[in-house]
């Protein structure tokens, strides 16, 4: 039987359309469903396997994108929005009803990556945003219950569609966060 890793990578990637113009995020609601706004393309789009970050039902990972927050507006029903944990780095919202992330928010000026909000784009109503680029905090989907014998089938599942599985971010993200440090203390 095939790993199971997410409902919108099991088949394969579907790759962006390249221009996405943005779309409308919508929970999992019935009714008075929260809906977000989003202007333009994602970026940085993975799958995410640590234990914060939203999954659907019975998933492994979750999918997780980054847009400026001022391409972020809350259109609908936002009313049903709470953060999940005030204390973490990203301030996730979810709807009260239903416990979909509809977004993460870095309050924090200082953070690498402070400016960005993160989203789900399988949450889109519309097709064509970017497809996920990479796996990250692989290792840690072993805190939500995957036994560790399962890993080895779980990366080279990964790899098969395309995903690069990291234990932590992409390179490209860690050197861009490690470069915001250095700055930091040089200043
Ligand atoms: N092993 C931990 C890793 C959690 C973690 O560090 N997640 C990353 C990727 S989303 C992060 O940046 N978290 C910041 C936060 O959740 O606020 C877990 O699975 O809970
Ligand atoms: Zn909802
Ligand atoms: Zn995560």
């Amino acid at each position: 039987m095939t790993v199971a890793l997410h409902p919108s990578i099991d088949n394969g990637l579907k790759q962006g359309s390249g221009h996405f113009a943005g779309g409308t995020l919508a929970c999992k609601c019935k009714d008075h469903q929260v809906k977000v706004g989003i202007k333009g393309d994602v970026a940085h789009n993975h799958a995410c396997g640590c234990t914060k970050c939203w999954k659907p039902q019975g998933a492994t990972f979750s999918v997780v994108a980054v847009v400026p927050r001022q391409n972020l507006t809350v259109l609908e029903n936002g009313d049903k929005l709470q953060i999940v944990d005030a204390s973490a780095v990203i301030q996730r919202h979810a709807c009260k009803a239903c416990g979909t992330h509809m977004f993460g928010r870095i309050e924090n000026k200082n953070h690498p990556f402070y400016g960005l909000d993160f989203i789900h784009p399988e949450l889109f109503q519309e097709q064509g945003s970017q497809a996920p680029q990479f796996a990250a905090f692989v290792s840690s989907v072993i805190e939500s219950g995957v036994k560790p014998e399962q890993m080895a089938g779980i990366r080279s599942r990964l790899k098969e569609i395309g995903l690069e599985p990291y234990d932590c971010l992409s390179p490209a993200l860690m050197d861009a966060i490690a470069t915001h440090v250095a700055k930091a203390k040089a200043a």
